[in-house]
């Protein structure tokens, strides 16, 4: 048993759907919660001082009904060890399931990992490298263009991305295969907008929510939990609409910026010192206050697990836009509704980064290539879709905005499904 199991919590939402769809069948359940197949790898690397390492990677395949598998590779070493990784990538692999529905791309669920923080750990690009090669070898069989499409997630890159791509190309006598994976540098096959596509996809999805609650997005205030790529971009492009960021955090901690900064100055002092900490201007606050600061937009953007009932209780946004998958756990969710407050849950809010992958690998099959415009706004028709079904069925229903996601999300797997019916 792992403390927060998020499988736990993925299973609950899918189970909480099938309430609000009268789906009474434990098989038809089960079959929608549980992963396909969960590869567990060893990777042995030759570490620089000539000794061998060896580290624990996964690939969580959930349901490729719609689609070959699609989702992240994280390198992350969460608190509760190699054994809540394997939930959590079981449980991130389901969400990719739903994401890909909500926002109606052909693509399955699937997502990995290596239990490895590359940061605190200091590991040098040559071990960095045999590192992601090695896991690329072990999940190579069960890769490829047709059957499960990775991408980047917490703290991988488009570095990353190549690697794996070359790797795969290579033990498959060279074939050239940019569809392996998505989120590569445009140099290597990438798609222009997959850098952004998290944070603008999360942006719009404010901008929508922001309109349906007549919130005036011109001065508002926003707070961006994690400063990497989902919740930088959707800083930038929040502020591009008018708003103001007033809080942010990383890793090493979290700080208020009472009269707003401009998230390019926050990325510069970044890039100086390491971290958001220290911004000229800014106060150290611990991360229940960062969470709980008065707002109108709260962008939850790096991991799981940060809003519980303790803090859903304290909350002063009239907006979350879940940047990060799964940062709500689900005893907060019925605390959050009751308070009216907005969420744009994880699947559909960061639905941006999977929609403009759906792109690439699109752009690579075809071997042709759209321009930033192009390719941003069919993910802008998408995600404003996804956002105003679900947001009409949650008024419909009169249930929240993630269990209206699910619905959406289930029903469309499910016929898909039913079409296909069980082999052999
Ligand atoms: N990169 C992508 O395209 C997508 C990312 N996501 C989700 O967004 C979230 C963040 O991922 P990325 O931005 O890609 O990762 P990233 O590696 O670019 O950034 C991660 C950020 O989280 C911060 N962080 C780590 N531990 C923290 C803590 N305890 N408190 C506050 N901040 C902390 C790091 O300092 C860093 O700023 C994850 O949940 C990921 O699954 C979701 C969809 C797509
Ligand atoms: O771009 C992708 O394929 C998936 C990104 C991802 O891992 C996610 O949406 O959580």
């Amino acid at each position: 048993m792992v403390k927060n199991d998020p499988f736990a919590n993925a299973t609950k939402q899918v189970n909480d759907a099938c309430d609000v769809l009268g789906i009474k069948d434990k098989g038809i359940r089960e079959y929608l919660a549980m992963p396909n197949r969960i590869l567990r790898v060893k990777i042995p690397v030759t570490m620089d001082n000539g000794k061998i390492r060896v580290f624990t990677g996964f690939r969580s395949q959930h349901n490729n009904d719609r689609g070959p598998y699609k989702g992240g590779i994280r390198y992350f070493n969460p608190e509760g060890g190699v054994e809540y990784m394997e939930r959590e990538v079981m449980a991130l692999s389901s969400w990719m399931t739903w994401k890909c529905a909500i926002v109606d791309v052909p693509l399955g669920g699937g997502k990995g990992g290596i239990y490895v923080n590359p940061k605190t750990e200091k590991l040098s690009e040559n071990e960095l490298e045999r590192l992601t090669r090695g896991f690329a070898y072990k999940i190579s069989e069960v890769i490829g263009p047709e059957k499960d499409i990775p991408a980047p997630d917490v703290y991988t890159t488009g570095k990353e991305m190549t690697q794996i791509m070359d790797t795969f190309s290579k033990l498959n006598g060279n074939k050239y295969s940019p569809g392996v994976i998505t989120g590569k540098p445009i140099s290597m096959g990438g798609s222009l907008a997959r850098n952004v596509a998290t944070g603008l996809g999360a942006a719009y999805t404010v901008r929508e929510a922001a309109k349906a609650i007549k919130l005036n997005l011109k001065g508002a205030k926003v707070v961006l939990q994690g400063f990497g790529n989902a919740s930088t971009f959707a800083g930038e492009y929040l502020e591009k609409m008018g708003a103001k960021v007033i809080a942010v955090s990383d890793s090493k901690g979290s700080i208020s910026i009472p009269k707003g900064a401009k998230v390019s100055k926050i990325i510069e002092h970044k890039q100086k010192k390491g971290s958001v900490v220290g911004f000229p201007g800014s106060k150290k606050i611990s991360t229940e206050e960062l969470l709980t600061t008065k707002c109108d937009v709260l962008v939850p953007g790096a991991l799981e697990n940060q809003i519980t009932a303790k803090i859903a209780n304290k909350l002063q946004c009239k907006i979350i836009a879940e940047a990060a998958n799964g940062p709500t756990l689900p005893e907060a969710d019925p605390i959050i509704y009751k308070k009216k407050i907005l969420v744009i849950p994880d699947i559909l809010a960061n639905s941006g980064g999977v929609c403009i992958s759906y792109l690439e690998w699109v752009q690579n099959n075809m071997g042709y290539y759209w321009t930033f415009d192009e390719v941003a706004n069919k993910m802008e028709k998408n995600i404003t879709k996804g956002f105003k079904d679900a947001y009409a069925l949650s008024k419909k229903h009169k249930i929240d905005m993630r269990k209206a996601t699910m619905v959406l999300a289930v029903e469309r797997v499910l016929e898909a499904f039913d079409q296909k019916g069980i082999w052999p």
